[in-house]
């Protein structure tokens, strides 16, 4: 499949980018891409495994190349891994794109993920593992993010709902 992404969801771990990416794909009649699963397929290894094997620096790698593709090879909606935007040259490619930052509070952010073996940034003392990462990501989210959906207090329904409202864009 060739194409640009409809839209491109950014946000750190557990925001709902794959819950409230699928139902924004059945709305807008499009398929669903997520390029975390596109690294986890491609290496037959589960992104905690490759950060343990391998390293961080690595899985970036491995990451830059998968955001590359979807974004040059895919029409639907896809979402980013969450430490996509840490990259320089993956910010300078969003540019091109229509992106939404899904956002959410620090408590919002633990009562989601908790402690999650299978999120390995947040391995050890969450809350204050997020409030560091959020304080240094969120201004790289605003910079990528053509719009800002808060879901806090919202069901994916309603996230859903704002981000087609915000992007003016109809369901199929
Ligand atoms: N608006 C919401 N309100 C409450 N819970 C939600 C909401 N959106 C998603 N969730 C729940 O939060 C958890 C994480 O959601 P999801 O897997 O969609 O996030 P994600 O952004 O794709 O995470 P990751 O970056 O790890 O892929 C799931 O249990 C999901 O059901
Ligand atoms: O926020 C992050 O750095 C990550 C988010 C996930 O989507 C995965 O890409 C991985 O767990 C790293
Ligand atoms: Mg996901």
């Amino acid at each position: 499949m060739t194409g640009v992404p409809v839209v491109v969801l950014v946000g750190p771990m557990g925001v709902g980018k794959s819950t409230v990416g699928r139902l924004l794909a059945d709305r807008l009649g499009v398929a669903y891409r997520d390029t975390d699963d596109d690294i986890v397929t491609a290496e037959g290894r589960t992104v905690a495994e490759i950060f343990v094997d391998d390293g961080e620096p690595a899985f970036r790698a491995l990451e830059r190349q998968a955001v590359h593709a979807a974004l040059a090879g895919h029409d639907g909606v896809l979402a980013l891994g969450g430490g996509a935007v840490l990259d320089d040259g993956t910010r300078a490619r969003l540019a091109a794109h229509r992106v939404v930052y899904l956002s959410m509070d620090v408590e919002e952010a633990v009562r989601r993920t908790g402690l999650n073996a299978a999120r390995p940034l947040l391995a050890v003392n969450p809350r204050r593992q997020w409030r560091e990462l959020m304080e240094a990501r969120r201004p790289l989210y605003e910079e990528v993010a053509t719009a800002v959906v808060a879901t806090d207090g919202r069901t994916p329904d309603e996230v859903a709902r704002a981000v087609l409202d915000a992007l003016e864009l109809k369901e199929a």
